[in-house]
């Protein structure tokens, strides 16, 4: 469960291609200093199992159908990606249940700066 609270940039590091999943590494100096296999982290909103973590990088496998419901397929090395570790049970809820899994794909048709940079 995630609140949806971005907690830093990662970089993508490598994306692999395999038969049915890639292999997905992202480096992420924060999320990664209590990271352990077997730990959810969010990776633009898509909840995501770590398989390795070590020296600030993480490692996920990510399935098919994960691919193609979201737009991870599309990372490439050096892409920013927003990082976000499980929410802890004794965790403030600063923001919003959030599951981390997503439904698909919507297209941006417009963005325009916002007059008051307040949410
Ligand atoms: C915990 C978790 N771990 C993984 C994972 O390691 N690899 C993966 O491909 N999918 C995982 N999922 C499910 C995804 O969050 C879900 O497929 C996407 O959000 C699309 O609905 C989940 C929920």
């Amino acid at each position: 469960m995630f609140t949806g609270i971005v907690e830093e940039l990662g970089t993508v590091t490598a994306l692999e291609r395999r038969a049915t999943s890639a292999v997905l590494t992202v480096e992420g100096p924060l999320v990664t200093t209590d990271a352990r296999h077997g730990d959810s982290i969010a990776v633009n909103g898509v909840c995501l199992t770590v398989t390795g973590a070590g020296q600030s990088r993480f490692t996920v496998d990510v399935m098919n159908q994960t691919l193609e419901l979201t737009t991870l397929a599309t990372l490439a090395p050096g892409a920013r990606v927003n990082l976000e570790r499980a929410m802890p049970v004794d965790g403030r809820f600063g923001g919003h249940v959030v599951q981390g899994h997503v439904d698909g794909t919507a297209t941006v048709v417009a963005r325009q700066p916002g007059s008051t940079g307040r949410w």
